[in-house]
C-alpha cells in the first residue's frame, strides 16, 4: 500500500533541480508553487520515500525482483506484503487519483474482490443493471455464497434507489457504480448518488469502477466516492501486456481493512507488472487525448450514417451533462446498435484493423460484440430485462490513425449490407444506412401502446406548521403536521396525442400537443431531482414559453411545475392524458396548497407512468391505511419537492413532507454541511385545532424570499430570533413526546409557546393586521385563546389552539364572532393520512355498461368530483370506497 500526503502531486523534482542551480527568482517560486497538470504528474514519478534514495540515481524505477528481504526491521521483508517496485507505483496512482491511499493487485476483478471482502453475510449491496459481465457474475456468486443481497437498480435514475436505501430491512452496506456504464454508456451522477446514500445510509460505502475513464478523465474521489478501482489492463497500462487492478480510498479504516485482505490473500500486483504499469501510467494522458479525439469522429461519423450511437461525447447523449460535470472527456469506448444481431456479427466479421477483442483500454482498436463476448456470463433473459441489445456492437478506440479506422469501418459495414451507396462522388462515397425489417414493425408497435395508462385519483391532505415557519428554511427544526384539507388529482387516459391540465379552482384549462413540447430539452437532472439542487432552469424558462396564460397570473406556476414533471417522468411513452385538480384547500393562505397540489401531480404521474407499482386493490378506506410503502412515498416525495421548488423558489420541503407522508413531524432542513433529519411525533392526534383564513392574500415565493433577504441584511436581528425559534421547537417537541406530562400542562406549555413564536415571527416582518385581528379577536374574553400566523403570513390563515374544556357553544360563538369580521374558520385535527391513490380501473364496483352492451370501466363518480363544492370534496372521497393511503 503506497500513501500520499497531499494527495495531489505539489513536490517536483523541478524544486529540487531549481534549489541546487539556486534558482529563487520571484517568477520561478510562484511556477514552481503550481501544482503541476494531469499530463505532467503522469510523466513525473516521485519517490515514495524521499530519504531512501536509489544507491545509483536509476532514472527509472527499478523491478526488484524478490520475493523476501534480508534483515529483520526494515520496510519491506515479504513480497506478498510489500514490494519496492509495487510502492513506487501505488505511489503513483494515489497521485493521479486525488487519493490518499492506494493499492495495486494482479487484475480488476482482484480489485473488485478485495473491497467486496468489506461486506458481511446479511448485507445488502446495490448495484447497476448495466453493469461488466465480471462483476455480475462475481455478485452472483456472492449472492448464492455469501449471503448477500444484491438489488440491481436503473443508476442513471438515483431516485429509484431510495426505496432500497430506506427501506429498513435491508442493511444497505455497499453501492457499486459504474458511469459512463459498458457497454451502453449510461451515466450515473456519482455526486447525487453519494449525497443521497451518505444522507439516508451514512454507513454504506460508494465504490466507483472508474476503468472507462481513468483517473485522467475522472476521479470519483471528488464527487464523494468513497472508494475507487480501476482495471489497470486498460487504460493506465495502456497495451495489453499485463494484468492488474487498482483500488483507491481516502479513509483511513478502508484502506486498513483493504491492505489486511491483499497481505492475506496474496494478490499484490507482482513487481514485474508493477514496473509495466507504472511505464505505462506515464503515457495516460497522451494515449487518451489521441484516442478521445477519434472517438469523436467515429461516433460522430456512425451517428450520421443513422445508427443508434451510445458516446457521451455526442450531443443529446442522455446524461451528458452530468457526465460533463463529473469527468473532463467522453472517453474512447463507443457502442452502437444495428437493430439485427446476425447483421452485427457480419459487421464485426468483417472488420481487419479493428481488432476482435474482449477488454479496452489498448493503443490498438477493438471491436466486439457484448452479448457474445465480455457481456456473454449474464443471462440472455436479464440482458433483456436490463435492455442490453443483443446486436449492440462496442468499439474501442487506438492511437491509429482516424482516416484508416474510419475507413475499415465503412468497409464492414458495406460488407456486412448495414449501408448502402447512395452517391459515389466526392472524395467518400455518401453512404446510408439499410434500415432492417425488424425495426418497421417496433415502429408500428410502439405506436400502438401510447397513451394506454392507467386512470386514477389521487388526493394529498395540506399542512399546518405550529412552530417554526419561514425558520425551517434556514435549518432550524419546525414542527408541522397534516390537516383533513385535501387536494384531489383525477388523471385520465385518451388516444388523441393531447395532454390537457384542468384547475377548476382557477377557472382554467390548457392542452397541449404532446408532440409539440420540447422534448430535446428534457435534461438528464430534470429526470433525476435531488434534494439539494433547484429545478433546471433552462428547462423552466423554455416551458414557461409553452404556458397558456390564464386569467390568474398564479397558475403559471401550476402549468410549468405540471409540465416539467410530466415530461420528465414520460420517458418515451408520453401519453395522451387529462389531469383534473382541485383543492378543498385554501389556495395561497397558509395551508400548504402548493405541496398538497405538487403532492398530487408528483403521484399521478408516477404511477400512470409505471414509475411505481399500484399497490394492491382494497375494498375499504381503513384497509387501505398503509398500502403505499413509505418508500414510495420518499419517491413521491422528492418528485413533489421539485414542483414546489417551481412554484415556491426556496421551499424548506416540510410541506411537501408533510403532504406525502402524513401524520405530525419535527422537520430539519440539511443547510451547508449540517445534517437535517425528520422524526414522527404522536402527541398531536388529540388536540384541536381552530384555523381561520383571514382571506388577505399573500405569496409564499415573496414573504420567504423577504426573510431571507433580511437575515443577510440584518444579521444580528434576525439570527438570535432564529436561534429562539430553535429553542421553542425544541421544547414543543419535547412537550408532545413526554407521556409523563400533564395534559393541562401539555396544552398551556404549548400556548404559551404559541405566543412566543407568533411574536418571533412579526419581528421577522411576516406579520399582518388582519392576523393580528384573529390573535386579539380569540384572545378576548370569554374565549381567551391563543392564536400564531401559520405558513408563510403576511396574511393567510391562524391557528388557535383549542383547550379540551372549551364548550362547543363557546366554539360556536367565537366562529359566529370571527365569521363576522368577514374571517372564514375550519376545524381541524392534525395528523391524519399521506397521500392516497383510487385506481378506479380496478375497482370493480366501476365497471358499467358501455356502448354497444359492451362493458367499460369509469371513474367512480367523476362527475360528482368535478361538480362538487370544495367543501363536499372530503364527503365524496370518503363515499369511494378502494382508497390507498400512504
Ligand atoms: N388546486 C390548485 N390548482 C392549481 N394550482 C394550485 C392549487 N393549489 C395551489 N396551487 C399553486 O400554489 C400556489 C399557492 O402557493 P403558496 O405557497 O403561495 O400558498 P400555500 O401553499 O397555500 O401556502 P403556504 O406555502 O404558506 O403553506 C398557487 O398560486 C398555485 O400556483
Ligand atoms: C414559510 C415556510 O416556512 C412555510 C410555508 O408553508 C416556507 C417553507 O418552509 O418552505
Amino acid at each position: 500500500m503506497a500513501s500520499t500526503d497531499p494527495p495531489s502531486g505539489t513536490s517536483t523534482p523541478l524544486d529540487s533541480a531549481a534549489s541546487s542551480l539556486g534558482g529563487n527568482s520571484l517568477t520561478s517560486s510562484l511556477l514552481r508553487a503550481k501544482p503541476y497538470r494531469f499530463a505532467t504528474q503522469c510523466a513525473t514519478v516521485d519517490n515514495p520515500d524521499p530519504s531512501h534514495k536509489d544507491q545509483h540515481g536509476s532514472s527509472s524505477v527499478p523491478i526488484y525482483q524478490t520475493a523476501t528481504f534480508k534483515g529483520m526491521g526494515g520496510q519491506y521483508d515479504y513480497t506478498r506484503s510489500g514490494n519496492p517496485t509495487r510502492s513506487h507505483l501505488e505511489h503513483h496512482i494515489a497521485k493521479i487519483s486525488s487519493a490518499r491511499h492506494a493499492f495495486a493487485v494482479t487484475s480488476g476483478m482482484g480489485a473488485l474482490d478485495v473491497i467486496f471482502r468489506l461486506l458481511k453475510p446479511g448485507d445488502s449491496i446495490i448495484a447497476g443493471n448495466d453493469l461488466y459481465g465480471g462483476s455480475n457474475r462475481l455478485l452472483t456468486y456472492l449472492k448464492v455464497h455469501n449471503g448477500i443481497k444484491v438489488h440491481h437498480l436503473d443508476t442513471t435514475k438515483p431516485s429509484t434507489l431510495l426505496p432500497v436505501l430506506t427501506n429498513p430491512e435491508q442493511n444497505v452496506t455497499m453501492v457499486l457504480l459504474e458511469t459512463p456504464t459498458n457497454p451502453l454508456l449510461q451515466i450515473a451522477d456519482i455526486a447525487a448518488i453519494s449525497a443521497m446514500v451518505h444522507q439516508h445510509k451514512p454507513e454504506a460505502i460508494i465504490v466507483v469502477d472508474n476503468t472507462m475513464m481513468s483517473p485522467y478523465l475522472q476521479r470519483p474521489l471528488e464527487h464523494g466516492a468513497d472508494v475507487v478501482y480501476d482495471s489497470g489492463t486498460k487504460y493506465l497500462s495502456g497495451h495489453h501486456d499485463l494484468m492488474a487492478g487498482v483500488i483507491c480510498c481516502n479513509r483511513e479504516d478502508l484502506a486498513k481493512g483493504i491492505a489486511f485482505t491483499i497481505n492475506s490473500i496474496g494478490n499484490g500486483l507482482s513487481p514485474f507488472d508493477s514496473f509495466l504499469l507504472l511505464r505505462g501510467v506515464k503515457t495516460l494522458a497522451l494515449r487518451l487525448d489521441k484516442q478521445q479525439a477519434t472517438s469523436h469522429l467515429v461516433a460522430k461519423y456512425l451517428h450520421d450514417l443513422g445508427f443508434k450511437v451510445n458516446y457521451p461525447g455526442l450531443p443529446g447523449h442522455p446524461g451528458k451533462e452530468i457526465h460533463d460535470r463529473l469527468a473532463s472527456g467522453a472517453g474512447a469506448v463507443l457502442s452502437f446498435e444495428t437493430k439485427d444481431k446476425a447483421l452485427s456479427e457480419r459487421i464485426v466479421g468483417a472488420a481487419r484493423l479493428w481488432g476482435i477483442s474482449v477488454s479496452f483500454g489498448c493503443i490498438n482498436s477493438l471491436i466486439s460484440m457484448p452479448c457474445l463476448m465480455s457481456h456473454a456470463s449474464i443471462d440472455p433473459k436479464v440482458r433483456k430485462e436490463r435492455n442490453l441489445p443483443e446486436d449492440l456492437i462496442r468499439l474501442c478506440v487506438g492511437i491509429e490513425d482516424p482516416e484508416d479506422l474510419i475507413d475499415d469501418l465503412e468497409a464492414a459495414l458495406l460488407e456486412a449490407g448495414a449501408v448502402r451507396v447512395v452517391d459515389e462522388a466526392g472524395s467518400r462515397a455518401k453512404l446510408e444506412r439499410v434500415r432492417t425489417a425488424e425495426e418497421t414493425e417496433e415502429e408500428d408497435v410502439e405506436v400502438k401502446v401510447e397513451g394506454e395508462v392507467e386512470s386514477l385519483i389521487v388526493s394529498a391532505p395540506g399542512k399546518v406548521i405550529l412552530f417554526g415557519e419561514h425558520a425551517v428554511v434556514h435549518g432550524i427544526t419546525a414542527i408541522a403536521g397534516s390537516v383533513d384539507l385535501r387536494c384531489y388529482a383525477l388523471a385520465e387516459s385518451r388516444q388523441d396525442g393531447k395532454v390537457s391540465l384542468v384547475l377548476p379552482d382557477f377557472d382554467f384549462e390548457a392542452t397541449w400537443d404532446i408532440a409539440s413540447l420540447p422534448w430535446d430539452q428534457v435534461t438528464s437532472s430534470a429526470k433525476a431531482p435531488r434534494p439539494e439542487s433547484t429545478p433546471d432552469q433552462s428547462f423552466v424558462d423554455v416551458l414557461a414559453q409553452k404556458v397558456v396564460r390564464g386569467v390568474d397570473p398564479k397558475v403559471v406556476q401550476s402549468e410549468i411545475a405540471f409540465l416539467y414533471l410530466y415530461m420528465s417522468l414520460s420517458e418515451h411513452k408520453r401519453p395522451s392524458q387529462t389531469f383534473t385538480i382541485r383543492s378543498a384547500l385554501p389556495i395561497g393562505a397558509g395551508l400548504g396548497s402548493s405541496a398538497a397540489y405538487s403532492v398530487c401531480i408528483s403521484s399521478a404521474l408516477l404511477y400512470t407512468h409505471s414509475h411505481l407499482p399500484l399497490p394492491p386493490s382494497t375494498s375499504s378506506a381503513h384497509e387501505g391505511r398503509r398500502a403505499i410503502t413509505p418508500e414510495q412515498a420518499n419517491v413521491v416525495n422528492a418528485w413533489a419537492f421539485t414542483a414546489e421548488k417551481i412554484i415556491h423558489g426556496t421551499p424548506s420541503g416540510v410541506d411537501n413532507t408533510v403532504a406525502s407522508l402524513g401524520g405530525a413531524i419535527a422537520f430539519t432542513k440539511a443547510v451547508k454541511g449540517r445534517e437535517g433529519g425528520l422524526d414522527g411525533l404522536h402527541g398531536f392526534k388529540s388536540i384541536r385545532f381552530l384555523l381561520t383564513d383571514t382571506k388577505v392574500s399573500r405569496d409564499t415565493k415573496t414573504l420567504v424570499a423577504g426573510v431571507a433577504r433580511r437575515k443577510l441584511e440584518e444579521p444580528d436581528l434576525v439570527n438570535p430570533i432564529l436561534k429562539s425559534i430553535q429553542a421553542i421547537s425544541d421544547e414543543a417537541r419535547r412537550c408532545l413526546t413526554d407521556s409523563d406530562m400533564s395534559r393541562s400542562t401539555q396544552l398551556s406549555t404549548l400556548e404559551k409557546l404559541i405566543d412566543e413564536n407568533h411574536s418571533h415571527l412579526v419581528s421577522l416582518g411576516v406579520g399582518h393586521a388582519s392576523l393580528e385581528a384573529v390573535k386579539a379577536k380569540t384572545g378576548e374574553q370569554p374565549w381567551g385563546l391563543h392564536t400564531k400566523l401559520t405558513g408563510a403570513g403576511g396574511g393567510g390563515c391562524a391557528v388557535t389552539i383549542i383547550p379540551d374544556d372549551f364548550s362547543e357553544s363557546s366554539l360556536t360563538d367565537l366562529k359566529a364572532a370571527l365569521a363576522d369580521a368577514g374571517f372564514e374558520t375550519y376545524e381541524t385535527s392534525v395528523g391524519g393520512s399521506g397521500f392516497g391513490l383510487l385506481s378506479t380501473s380496478r375497482n370493480a364496483s366501476s365497471v358499467v355498461e358501455g356502448e354497444g352492451g359492451a362493458e367499460k370501466t369509469v371513474l367512480p363518480d367523476v362527475a360528482r368530483f368535478r361538480g362538487a363544492a370544495a367543501a363536499e370534496l372530503a364527503a365524496w372521497a370518503e363515499g369511494e370506497k378502494g382508497w390507498a393511503f400512504v
